[in-house]
């Protein structure tokens, strides 16, 4: 018998001070005493947004103002096949409670692990803790060159992720780059994750490692612990099902589109980008040829946000 399909909007409400809102599930209810991001099942011809309009109202007495897409998340549950919608809510008026009688609770992100949420969750979480920019770092030899052009972007970009990517620095001048840039990210409240083996974690205390698709590739089972963020890189969907199965946290896709260094490249496409989007199991970057200004565009296809070394590697202007 085919699984019932079940398609929900819900959001991840966020305050001025970046907390969120989660709510816990009646006892009765279908993945009963569990916590959840508000929202419900989508009526007959609503839209996503309709809906997300329709549940907040409902559950907790707030009217939304604007929404963006945050991830959709398809998971199978052993009675049905659950599509969630998930929204970032920044813009709305009331003050929300729990308009049900469940109780609801404003949660750091970084305290959002500690709760209890379906299994469908997990890249929900994911992304409501990750940012809409990664930055992946040019390869520079002159280390202050490096640093101050790190520091513009973390100053004047409020970049919060980064990738050091130096593949022409030989083990000891990695190890003293990769320092350096952890003390700089650190100043600024930014995870770094080193693009190289998952063994250099023991050497440098990041905050995760970024696997190349090659390494992606070779890879059983996930590397790093929970705790440490573990990015892949990923061009098509043989590797985005790996990432899938190593569970890593979240994947850049690339080349979406024409870069100036590569113009003639075969690109993915927005289109072909949206699909394969649709399929992964955790929040997507969208690569090649993206700056600060495609964000909305990519959200709009289903992206976490984008990721760019050009765009954010720049001097003072
Ligand atoms: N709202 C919400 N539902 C979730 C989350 N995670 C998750 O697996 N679900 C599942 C549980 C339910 O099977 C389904 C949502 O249904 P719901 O019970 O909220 O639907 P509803 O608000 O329309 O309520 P009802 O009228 O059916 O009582 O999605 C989540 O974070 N938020
Ligand atoms: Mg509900």
């Amino acid at each position: 018998m085919m699984k019932r399909r079940v398609h929900v909007a819900a959001a991840a409400v966020i305050r001025e001070d970046g907390r969120v809102l989660i709510a816990r599930r009646p006892a009765t209810a279908d993945q009963g005493g569990l916590w959840e991001f508000p929202g419900g099942k989508l009526a007959p011809y609503e839209t996503g947004f309709e809906a997300l309009k329709r549940e907040l109202s409902e559950e907790l007495g707030i009217q939304i103002r604007r929404a963006q897409p945050l991830i959709r998340v398809h998971h199978e549950y052993p009675d049905k096949h659950i599509l969630l919608d998930v929204w970032q809510v920044r813009e709305y008026e009331g003050e929300p409670y729990g308009r049900e009688g469940q109780p609801v609770r404003w949660v750091g992100v970084d305290d959002l692990p500690n709760y209890p949420f379906p299994a469908a969750n997990l890249p929900i979480l994911r992304a409501v803790a990750l940012p809409q920019e990664y930055l992946i770092t040019a390869e520079e030899p002159d280390e202050t060159v490096f640093l101050k052009r790190l520091e513009r972007a973390l100053r004047e970009d409020s970049i919060r992720l980064v990738q050091l990517r130096a593949k022409t620095l030989d083990d000891a001048a990695y190890q003293a780059r990769a320092e350096s840039t952890l003390a700089l990210c650190r100043r600024y409240g930014a995870k770094l994750l080193l693009n190289a083996d998952p063994a250099w974690l023991e050497r440098v205390d990041a905050d995760g490692i970024h696997l190349t698709s090659a390494r992606l590739m070779t890879l059983k089972q996930r590397p790093i612990p929970a705790n440490k963020w573990l990015g892949a890189s990923t061009h098509g969907d043989e590797q985005l099902a790996q990432a899938g199965h190593i569970d890593c946290d979240f994947v850049t896709l690339s080349p979406l589109a024409p870069t100036p260094s590569h113009p003639d490249a075969i690109t993915i496409g927005w289109h072909d980008f949206q699909q394969m989007v649709e399929t992964a199991a955790m929040p997507v970057f969208a690569l090649g040829g993206m700056t600060r200004h495609h964000a909305n565009q990519a959200r709009g296809v289903g992206a976490q946000g984008i990721a760019s070394i050009r765009d954010f590697w720049r001097d003072d202007r």
